[in-house]
């Protein structure tokens, strides 16, 4: 079955960015290496890698804050690269930002925060009460507005900032690390609400991060970097099952227990008997009440020693690592069934 047909809102297509070396003479650097993407209206589209693997450099370049050394990038079917300064302007007016360090005047109340940007879009003041109201009920900030910046906490400048970022009713939001900053409650508030964002206001989003569990969370499509190149992408639900690259097997691994380190196993063969085996759960329709049966019927005892199941994006995934007691020829019959359920591997 094909895929629905989605227009694509940002196309990048062999995009070079080269930075002069720091000295005379130094060679260029090469920040983005030849980098395709496509992010579809209406998504999550995640961008993933170390630092200094090209991300900031990627995004800045959609929203044309840099010029590109070679390439296209097509925001909205406008072709940013040979825009002049109005049609700058008009296109970072439909595209949102949200910044790791809020970026907010801290000494301006909510309120002020808010209405800079519509001033600036030429929003008449009884039109911005309305708005700004609207968009403080969004985020959940309806009884701070004539708070200071300066005294609200990470997690409701980022509200802020989300709020500052839909005030001139964008069709694109980038979010530069935007929950980098937070601990992992507020992370993970500020994450519901940019996926609310994007479900709600149908507004794309493309962010982008170093920490795989953000992915997890609200990416519906994910592009990993390396070294200004995209490694890999796709949607997140596969390159969490199948991981294809060592960096997004290593992140992936940052999120999801694969298999015990050396030292685990050790651990765990001193209180468990029997051989231990990895389960690997791949697809929602496997369920792990038949696997499990398979055990029960050829009287294999099994013990759950590591791993854990994950959900992303609706679907089930994870690794589990069992110790099976009994009969080893009957340990042997229930792995043959098993494997027709899930893949299994043996832990040395
Ligand atoms: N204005 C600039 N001049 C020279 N080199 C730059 C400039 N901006 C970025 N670079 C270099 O380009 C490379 C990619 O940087 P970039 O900030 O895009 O990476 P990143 O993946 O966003 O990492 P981080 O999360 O640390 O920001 C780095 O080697 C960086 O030093």
């Amino acid at each position: 079955m094909s895929e629905p047909q989605v227009d694509p809102l940002v196309e990048l297509r062999g995009v070079v960015k080269e930075f002069p070396g720091a000295r005379r003479g130094d060679p260029a650097h090469r920040a983005v290496d030849g980098v395709d993407l496509r992010v579809d209206a209406g998504e999550i589209f995640a961008i993933i890698g170390y630092s200094g693997a090209g991300k900031s450099t990627l995004v800045r370049l959609v929203n044309a804050l840099e010029p590109v050394t070679s390439g296209s990038v097509v925001v909205d079917g406008v072709d940013v690269t040979t825009l002049p300064e109005k049609g700058l302007r008009d296109l970072r007016r439909g595209i949102g930002m949200v910044f790791q360090q809020f970026n907010l005047m801290e000494s301006r109340t909510v309120w002020g925060n808010l209405a800079f940007p519509l001033t600036v879009a030429g929003v008449a003041r009884r039109d911005q009460q309305q708005r700004i109201s609207e968009l403080l009920h969004f985020v959940g900030l309806a009884d701070k507005a004539h708070a200071r910046v300066s005294e609200l906490s990470g997690g409701q400048k980022q509200r802020v900032g989300i709020a500052r970022a839909l005030a001139t009713e964008p069709r694109l939001l980038l979010a530069d690390e935007a929950t980098s900053a937070l601990d992992p409650d507020t992370t993970r508030d500020v994450l519901d609400l940019l996926a609310r964002v994007n479900r709600e206001l149908g507004i794309t989003i493309l962010l982008i991060t170093h920490e795989m569990d953000v992915v997890r969370r609200i990416a519906h499509r994910v592009a990993v970097m390396e070294d200004g190149k995209v490694v890999e992408q796709g949607r997140a639900v596969d390159l969490f099952a199948d991981p294809q690259h060592p960096v997004t097997k290593r992140f992936v691994g940052t999120v999801v227990d694969d298999l015990p380190a050396p030292d685990v196993v050790a651990a765990l063969r001193e209180r468990h008997d029997g051989r231990f085996v990895r389960l690997a759960f791949r697809q929602q329709e496997v369920r792990q009440s038949e696997v499990f049966a398979a055990f029960l019927r050829h009287e294999v005892a099994f013990e759950l020693v590591y791993g854990g199941i994950e959900e992303v994006q609706g679907t089930t995934f994870g690794n589990l690592t069992l110790a099976l007691s009994g009969d080893t020829a009957a340990v042997e019959r229930a792995l043959a069934e098993v494997a027709a359920l899930v893949e299994w591997t043996e832990v040395a």
